[in-house]
């Protein structure tokens, strides 16, 4: 996966996420219009699809609103790569297939709008300027439920063998 880092920083919640306004909304491409909007009004309009989210500790931490990764998802994130992420949020993101990747010390390595490759199977991150970061490799069951695009998927294509 290759494309363009969005630096942001320690505990991230939900509501910076999604703003619980938008909670009545489920479609992603629409909650994507409302994606990190307190931190950054245009980020959706800027990010390209398959961008990746570098952030701080506790990305995702504050509910359990699946409307969080729904709007990453619309939006194009790619992966995020973080510190550390809230549980709940790391569960729901999985289960609707989008890659979190826990990087201790990513903060200090990756600068805003670097361009990187984030190898899945290897658990490697490299950027342009040949830097090379390892994070903790997905289980192979993580990967595969992402490869399918999300738990639901993964449990109708394990009922179908
Ligand atoms: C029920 C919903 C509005 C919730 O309160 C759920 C939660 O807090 O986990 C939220 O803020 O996402």
């Amino acid at each position: 996966m290759k494309g363009k880092v969005w630096k942001f920083g320690d505990d991230i919640d939900t509501d910076i996420i999604i703003p619980g306004r938008y909670l009545v909304v489920t479609d992603p491409d629409k909650l994507a219009k409302h994606c990190m909007e307190s931190l950054d009004s245009d980020f959706y309009k800027k990010i390209n699809k398959g961008d990746f989210i570098v952030a701080g500790k506790n990305f995702g931490c504050g509910s359990s609103r699946e409307h969080a990764p729904l709007a990453l998802q619309g939006a194009g994130v790619g992966a995020v790569i973080a510190e550390s992420f809230g549980r709940i949020f790391y569960r729901n993101a999985t289960n609707v297939g989008i890659p979190l990747l826990e990087a201790p010390g990513i903060s200090e390595t990756l600068d805003d709008g670097e361009e990187i490759e984030i190898d899945m199977e290897k658990g490697t991150i490299k950027t342009t300027n040949g830097k090379e970061y390892k994070f903790k490799k997905l289980p192979p069951f993580m990967l595969e439920i992402l490869d399918k695009g999300g738990l639901v998927e993964y449990l109708k294509n394990d009922s179908n063998k």
